[in-house]
């Protein structure tokens, strides 16, 4: 089976990072997630990542490096996680989100994340801690 890479962004300005509350699908709608979605054939990690968030949050931004682990959503669809970095615009949901939060080192915790999502938490609080 060919497997599709998902692509979550844990996106970060003046260190925090962005929280995205999806809006669907019903299994997933309420939940938090990093905002990023499924590589197009021939696309990079990078290049997905970083159309997804134009598409989705009207925002440019850099994928500068993969975080450890990837999980497997479903059969033939598997998820990784970059961070990256806003360069211009301000996020605004656009599409599959009803909402954003931009996240401090002390707030990683007062959403209710995607499962998978919970996983990558240590990396992305490193990341900020890092600056
Ligand atoms: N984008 C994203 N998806 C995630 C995360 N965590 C997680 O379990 N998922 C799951 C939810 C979905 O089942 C799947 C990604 O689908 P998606 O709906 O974001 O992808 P997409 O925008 O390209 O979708 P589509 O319209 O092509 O169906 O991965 C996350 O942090 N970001």
């Amino acid at each position: 089976m060919e497997i599709r890479i998902v692509v979550g962004g844990a996106l970060i300005h003046q260190g925090r990072v962005l929280a995205a509350r999806r809006s669907a699908p019903p299994e997933v709608a309420g939940r938090w997630e990093f905002p990023g979605g499924k590589a197009e054939p021939g696309e990079s990690e990078e290049q997905a990542l970083e159309r997804e968030l134009l598409e989705e949050l009207g925002v440019r931004a850099k994928a500068l490096e993969p975080l450890p682990g990837s999980w497997t959503v479903r059969a033939g669809l598997e998820l990784r996680f970059w961070a990256a970095e806003l360069l211009s615009g301000e996020p605004q949901p656009l599409e599959d989100h009803s909402e954003l939060r931009w996240l401090g080192p002390g707030e990683l915790g007062e959403v209710e994340w995607l499962e998978h999502d919970r996983d990558v938490l240590p990396h992305v609080a490193r990341l900020l801690a890092r600056g």
